[in-house]
């Protein structure tokens, strides 16, 4: 599995781990780099008049020595401008040391229409915003709009959170070693890296397995292999069932949009439960997805005792207060044992009415017994239950996920052009297959209800909301123009079914 992304400090010991087993040492890592990124050049840009190669003081230079000397080699006209000399003794130091073009220092960085930039100026020991000479530089090449490889990351650019530090290069082509990191598919990072090319430098996976990453990219092969189908003898019910809570007669569409997703992603009997004076509205609407009247709590507790559905959407249209807080509580009261509710997905309006109520929340979510709770907050719903996470101008999108499944012991959703889902085990995903047609009225609900669909089939949390989030950035990626989120539910189909022959194989 290559999903896994390596932090700053994991790709480092990937790194010692590597060097320590051998047989490459680190200047061994490091021409397997340089080697990498050069082939991309002479197979990408065969008729690149000039190649400017821009190599700063660290490690990342290292590389660009490297890539400067190959390409020399190779016959391509090669410039290379330095920002500072590499350590003594250090891997980037012997690499400089065997590149004997001349140098020319970065402050004195021109370049001509129609050549290419390989940049080489700061990766992952980016430490501070990008000034002086290699700003310049940036400045110079964005002006002329000249293409860039970028040898593990654009400068300018955190590996750790996507951060743009000052300024940085938008590059054509990034090349990256052993596995992605977080600013590759974070934003705005994942926008300067164009198409991101994965390296093997020599890093075996036993190396990975070693470090034990924590943090993923979000794709099939992180979740397929819980990912449902149905058994031969399944019925209704045991394909699982989802009800899916409806707001007043003025806003029950949200409901009915989650409702339709829980059923197409495969749950094999969905339930809108609606406040009686909006069964009309909604019975005008509902045809295979069923019906049932829930007013007060006593009612939810009826449903769970004769339906049992497994799982639940709260939240769209719902309405926020007492109402909202008092089902969800009692939802969390039960014990999953039981078979009784394997969980709980709440979004919009759910998510709103525990503002002022966090801690009762949290708590019910840490029962040990408890149904899992899975929240898919937009940025603004997260700031209302993660205040304080929220502002904390040190902590990348993933890092604020992270931490506030920790403290409300429920998978979060953080929604938004790049979506983290975060485990309280510890564990995050990163998506980067979304597209800005799912930003559309109702394709938040929807996102609920495929989520909920794939609980209700007995899909573990975590891994249910990333193939969730998955399925529904791939649906309207696919989809395109025009999308509505009412297209949502049937735009899934192709997509479940590519996915289920996957699962088959
Ligand atoms: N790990 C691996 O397996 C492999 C890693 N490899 C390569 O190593 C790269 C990481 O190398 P690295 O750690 O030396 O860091 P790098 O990005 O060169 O920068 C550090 C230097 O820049 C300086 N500096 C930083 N920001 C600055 C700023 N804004 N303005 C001014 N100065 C700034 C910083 O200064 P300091 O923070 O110490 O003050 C320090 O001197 C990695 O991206 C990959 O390309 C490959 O060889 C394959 C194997
Ligand atoms: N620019 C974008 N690129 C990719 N996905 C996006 C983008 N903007 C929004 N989305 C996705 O669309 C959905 C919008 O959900 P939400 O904000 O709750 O909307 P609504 O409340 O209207 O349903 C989320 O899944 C979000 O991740
Ligand atoms: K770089």
């Amino acid at each position: 599995m290559r999903n896994e992304l390596l932090s700053p400090a994991e790709m480092a010991e990937a790194d010692r781990l590597a060097i320590a087993a051998g047989p490459l040492d680190g200047y061994g890592l490091m021409q397997r780099a340089g080697e990498a990124v050069a082939a991309i050049v002479l197979a990408r840009y065969p008729g690149a008049m000039r190649v400017h190669v821009l190599c700063g003081p660290g490690n990342n230079g290292g590389d660009g020595y490297v890539v400067a000397r190959l390409l020399a080699e190779a016959g391509v006209d090669v410039a290379l401008w330095a920002s500072g000399e590499p350590r003594t003794g250090s891997d980037a130091a012997l690499a400089a040391a065997d590149c004997t073009l001349e140098r020319h220092p970065l402050s004195a960085f021109t370049a001509e229409a129609g050549s290419l930039v390989v940049d080489a100026i700061y990766g992952a020991g980016l430490s501070k915003p990008l000034s002086g000479d290699a700003k310049g530089a940036v400045d110079i090449v964005t002006g002329m709009n000249l293409p860039v490889v970028a040898i593990d990351l654009p400068s300018g650019v955190s590996d750790d959170s996507g951060e743009v530090l000052g300024s940085a290069f938008r590059a054509v082509v990034t090349v990256t070693f052993a596995r992605k990191k977080p600013g590759h598919l974070l934003l705005p990072g994942r926008e300067r890296c164009g198409e991101i090319v994965l390296a093997d430098i020599g890093i075996r996976e036993e190396i990975i397995d070693q470090v034990a990453p924590r943090t993923f990219e979000n794709r099939p092969g992180l979740w397929i292999a819980t990912f449902p189908a149905p058994a031969v003898d399944a019925h209704k019910y045991k394909r699982g069932h989802t009800s899916v809570f409806s707001g007043g007669p003025s806003a029950t569409g949200a409901a009915r949009l989650s409702a339709l997703a829980a059923a197409r992603s495969g749950a094999g009997a969905v339930t809108v439960l609606s406040p009686a004076n909006a069964m009309h509205v909604n019975a005008a609407h509902l045809t295979s997805i069923m019906l049932r009247k829930v007013d007060a709590v006593e009612d939810v507790h009826d449903l769970i005792g004769d339906r049992r559905p497994s799982s639940f959407v709260l939240g769209p249209g719902f309405g926020i207060g007492d109402k909202a807080r008092d089902f969800t509580l009692a939802m969390l009261a039960k014990n999953r044992q039981d078979g009784a509710v394997e969980g709980l997905v709440l979004d919009a309006d759910g998510i709103t009415s525990f503002r002022n109520a966090t801690a009762t929340l949290f708590e019910a979510a840490g029962r040990p017994d408890a149904p899992a709770l899975i929240m898919t907050p937009h940025e603004g719903e997260f700031g209302r239950l993660f205040a304080d996470i929220a502002a904390d101008t040190a902590l990348s999108k993933l890092a604020k996920a992270r931490e506030a499944a920790r403290r409300a012991s429920a998978v979060i959703v953080y929604k938004g052009a790049d979506s983290v889902i975060a485990s309280p085990d510890g564990r995050a995903a990163i998506n980067g297959n979304g597209a800005p047609w799912l930003a559309t009225a109702g394709s938040g609900d929807v996102l609920a209800g495929i989520i909920a669909g794939l609980l209700a089939q007995g899909m573990p949390a975590f891994e249910a909301a990333c193939a969730g989030v998955w399925i529904h950035a791939e649906a309207g990626s696919r989809f395109g123009p025009g999308l509505i989120a009412e297209d949502l539910p049937l735009a899934i189909v192709p997509v479940l079914r590519e996915l289920t022959g996957s699962a088959a194989r």
